[in-house]
């Protein structure tokens, strides 16, 4: 574990090292959660690949800043960590808020990335009238009052079964999230529409999304690919809005099989 000082915000991150030669791999989470999302992907890829794990700001052990943001924070934080670790060419594994954050990297500092992959995202995410009324309700009854309706959304009926321990932990980790990062991320993406950076992307792209994703909807994910020349579009079976959770298995082999894809390169990375 790692923290380091970037934009006047600390941030908690992870390097695992991984073969010189292989691209590195950056996950970024989404809305309400952090890094450990990414857990059961990351073991099935550590060993083969270099890779980073981040809390945004306002997420898990990372600093605030000064709220509310715009996407464009987070797109800076971004750079500006990997610019510190010596990161350049990496693959750039966004879900949700997330995978607004490597559209808007990728449009920022093509330099930084070789390839994405976007997860349960979209180059437009929610209305003005949705978000607003997500953070008047946040403020005034905090995250727990939401709490049920994000599961539905987030999760499957068969992993929202009361016995499941991790559907617990990972209600945990929405419930513990600071309310002050959470809504000034919500006003990130209420602000954020991507769609003309997203549709200028020339950078090989692998869009997913879980069938039963209630947040970030199957066709809203397909616009998101038809917007990007050549992006390949794939639905994972049995999944949310969270697959690397649900079908990290799947999602991970989709990750390798879009890796191979990509051209060779001798990526530098600290
Ligand atoms: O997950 C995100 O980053 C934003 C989309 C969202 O609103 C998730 C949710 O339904 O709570």
């Amino acid at each position: 574990m790692q923290f380091a000082t970037v934009n006047d915000v600390i941030l908690h991150h992870q390097l695992i090292g991984g073969p010189a030669g292989r691209p590195v791999i950056v996950f970024a989470n989404s809305l309400g959660t952090d890094f450990r999302i990414w857990r059961d992907v990351v073991v099935r890829l550590a060993g083969d690949f270099p890779i980073i794990t981040y809390d945004k700001r306002g997420h898990g052990l990372s600093d605030l800043g000064q709220v509310p943001y715009s996407i464009d924070d987070h797109v800076l934080d971004l750079a500006a960590l990997l610019d510190r670790l010596a990161v350049k060419d990496a693959v750039i594994c966004g879900l949700s808020v997330g995978g607004m954050i490597a559209q808007g990297l990728a449009s920022k500092r093509p330099d930084l990335v070789k390839g994405l992959v976007l997860c349960d995202t979209a180059h437009k995410i929610g209305t003005t009238e949705m978000w607003n009324a997500r953070i008047e309700s946040i403020e005034a009854k905090g995250i727990e009052s939401l709490a049920d309706a994000v599961m539905e959304r987030w999760f499957t009926p068969a992993f929202r079964r009361p016995e499941n321990a991790a559907y617990h932990g990972y209600r945990n980790m929405l419930t513990r999230q600071s309310a002050v990062g959470y809504t000034a991320t919500c006003a990130a993406l209420r602000d954020a529409d991507l769609t003309e950076e997203t549709k200028r992307l020339s950078v090989p792209t692998l869009c997913v999304v879980g069938d039963q994703d209630g947040s970030t909807p199957p066709d809203l994910v397909l616009s998101m690919a038809r917007l990007i020349a050549g992006a390949r579009y794939e639905v994972i079976k049995d999944a949310g809005h969270i697959p690397c959770v649900e079908q990290p298995e799947i999602l991970t082999e989709m990750i390798r099989a879009f890796i191979a894809t990509l051209p060779a390169g001798d990526e530098p990375h600290g």
